[in-house]
């Protein structure tokens, strides 16, 4: 084949690394300065490994020359069923021509989903499970860059080595271990150039945050692992710190945000008593833990929030952070929580003896209200406090997810899924309880389906034909009214009838006349047992309509506790910053509809915050998702 074109000026990037390609191929040199930074060090690498841009590259690869896709399969086992939900996910988001691609460190490919066709349909044959894509083998591909490069990595048509991969775009980020290692690359692919970039690199990225977190459990299954971030918000996200701690408190194992969050390099902070990172030593702040699902603590770097992520598969717990084990709080924390409210003490009593006794708990109540507390108070005060807490929001998992994150699969989500796949979050709660929050929120398809598991007591992961038996307690949870949702035709009657065992209806602030108590509870929480607030700062509070309930009652205490002077015990208006004097000056809403006055809040807040959700959901004491839903609800 004549090979000509020597570089001439051209503006089209595509046309441009076309231009560079025959440069290479015909002078044996990469022109400088004609390709991105990182695309340029790549190509001199790839020429560097004699690979010819336009012929093709060089044979011998992967398992179509003697390597085994079983064994690659097999050794890549954990990284599979910590990615498998990501990968479903992806796979149904990405939509038309989207190819999603796992492959492992060396960029051997463990599993490709998605358009596939789109691959034959443009000549790529060689794109399969077991198939190798490093960058040694086959040039400049987002796959194996990635591995090379160890970050996020994009590669636009023309801007591949080889010139039979133009037709397609590809990103790519590398997965680690909890040890900061790279394991893995998960990439989407697309044909033609890809116009929205970093849409797929923010999806990916996200993805990698999650995948990170889950490996960091199944890497640590006898230990504590706790998540924390100076932000409440971003607990549960990309972003957490992960610890994993042994028995007796110390650090085994720390994820990338952890480092930085508590400003010490990896080896700094294994074999440290977790204990001196987070400055909490005591019983009350793991039975906080335990039971409050966040707890914040003071550190030298800031304060941070901190929530346990997964309890050890065995083992003490009450030896981790503390001296003596947790079963000694049981019925004193359920019974804290009734505060001085007689007929919400009451309710808590039955709730615990309906659950004691087999039936379902379900529990009502607006944003804030407690729901999650009581749920994990109930479980902590009844036989099955040693065995596992499982919690699920179903609001919060990608209505895709939830199937697969409810009832686990076994194989054939896709190739290399394996026998046994990954355990869903039913089972995981065998012998212990299972607490479905946001219940109301549940895809009808899927409510069908649990109310069988529910009726069975049998659950049969996806992709698997057998059941298994399964022993669990059940409380659910949701701010809805679920009577209007079955009328409405939102919700299952049947179901309604299945996990309305004992109903418990959790007042909101503003109906409660046990304002004192909840405020030392909130304050003996947030670490500051023994101080006070004056009258004038009691009654502003008693006027104020809450809401945000407990939670946002715990962020005003949680401001007011952070202006203190030294050693002062007694709370006031001047520890109240002027947003929030006026937030709760405004008091009671004036009348008008829930609906009107609910609206108007929130039109204050964001107007407050110059339209700042994630500050207007802090003011108002709610999520940033719920003020979302709010919004949603209220508008529409
Ligand atoms: N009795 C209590 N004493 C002190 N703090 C409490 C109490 N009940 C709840 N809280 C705190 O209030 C906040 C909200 O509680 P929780 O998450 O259980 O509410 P929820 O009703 O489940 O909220 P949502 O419906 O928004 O998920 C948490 O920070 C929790 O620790």
């Amino acid at each position: 084949m004549a090979r000509q074109s020597p570089i001439t000026d051209a503006h089209d990037p595509m046309q441009q690394s076309r231009q560079v390609r025959l440069h290479l191929a015909n002078e044996g040199e990469l022109p400088s300065g004609m390709l991105r930074e990182e695309i340029d060090a790549s190509w001199r690498r790839s020429h560097g490994h004699g690979l010819d841009c336009l012929q093709g590259e060089q044979v011998g690869l992967g398992v179509e020359h003697g390597q085994n896709l079983q064994t690659l399969l097999e050794l890549n086992r954990t990284l599979i069923d910590a990615v498998t939900p990501e990968l479903d996910y992806l796979v149904e988001r990405q939509g038309k021509g989207g190819i999603i691609i796992l492959g492992d460190a060396q960029a051997n490919v463990l599993a490709i989903e998605g358009q596939t066709h789109v691959l034959n349909r443009n000549g790529l044959r060689d794109l399969h499970p077991g198939s190798c894509w490093s960058e040694a083998l086959r040039g400049t591909n987002a796959i194996g860059t990635a591995v090379v490069e160890g970050r996020p990595t994009l590669i636009n048509c023309g801007e591949h080595y080889l010139d039979r991969l133009s037709p397609f775009s590809c990103t790519s980020v590398p997965l680690r271990d909890p040890r900061g290692e790279v394991i893995g690359v998960l990439d989407i692919t697309r044909e033609g150039v890809m116009s929205q970039p970093q849409d797929s690199l923010s999806t990916l990225m996200l993805a990698a945050g999650n995948i990170e977190s889950r490996l960091f459990g199944l890497y640590h299954p006898e230990q504590l692992v706790l998540a924390f971030h100076s932000r409440p918000q971003y607990l549960g996200s990309a972003w957490h710190g992960l610890l994993a701690l042994s028995l007796d408190g110390e650090v085994m194992a720390a994820n990338e945000n952890a480092c930085q969050l508590l400003g010490l390099p990896r080896p700094g902070l294994i074999g440290r008593r977790c204990s001196d990172l987070l400055g909490e030593r005591s019983l009350a702040f793991l039975n906080r833990l335990l039971q409050g699902g966040m707890s914040s603590v003071q550190t030298a770097k800031g304060e941070f929030f901190v929530r346990v992520l997964q309890l050890p598969r065995h083992g003490n717990l009450g030896a981790t952070v503390a001296t003596k084990p947790v079963a000694a709080v049981k019925w004193s924390a359920l019974d804290a929580l009734g505060g001085g409210d007689s007929r919400l003490a009451r309710g808590l009593r039955m709730a615990r003896q309906g659950l004691v006794n087999g039936l379902p708990v379900l529990l009502l109540g607006e944003t804030g209200t407690g729901k999650e507390v009581v749920a994990r108070a109930l479980h902590q005060a009844s036989p099955r406090a040693e065995k596992p807490f499982v919690a699920v929001n179903c609001a919060a998992i990608p209505e895709g997810l939830i199937e697969s994150e409810l009832f686990g699969y076994r194989d054939g989500a896709f190739t290399g899924s394996r026998r046994g796949g990954m355990v869903g979050r039913v089972m995981q709660a065998h012998g212990g309880t299972l607490f479905l929050d946001e219940i109301g929120d549940m895809p009808l398809a899927l409510q069908a389906r649990l109310l069988r598991v529910l009726q069975e007591r049998r659950v049969a992961p996806l992709g698997a034909g057998e059941e298994q038996d399964i022993d669990v307690a059940i409380i659910c949870a949701t701010h809805r009214d679920l009577k209007r949702q079955v009328a409405e035709q939102h919700f299952r009657e049947d179901l309604y009838y299945r996990v309305n065992g004992v109903s418990l209806r959790l007042p909101a602030l503003r109906e409660r006349d046990d304002l004192g108590a909840l405020i030392d509870g909130v304050l003996d929480k947030l670490g500051a047992r023994g101080v006070t607030l004056d009258p004038a700062l009691t009654s502003l509070l008693e006027g104020f309509d809450w809401p945000g309930n407990i939670r946002q009652l715990e962020m005003v205490l949680r401001t007011a506790l952070a202006m203190r002077e030294a050693g002062e015990q007694v709370l006031g208006l001047d520890h109240l910053t002027d947003c929030l004097l006026d937030e709760l000056s405004s008091g009671t809403p004036a009348a008008g509809s829930l609906r009107e006055n609910e609206l108007e809040l929130i039109r204050g807040a964001l107007a407050r915050h110059q339209g700042n959700v994630s500050a207007a959901a802090e003011a108002l004491g709610i999520s940033r998702a719920t003020l979302y839903r709010k919004l949603k609800q209220l508008r529409g």
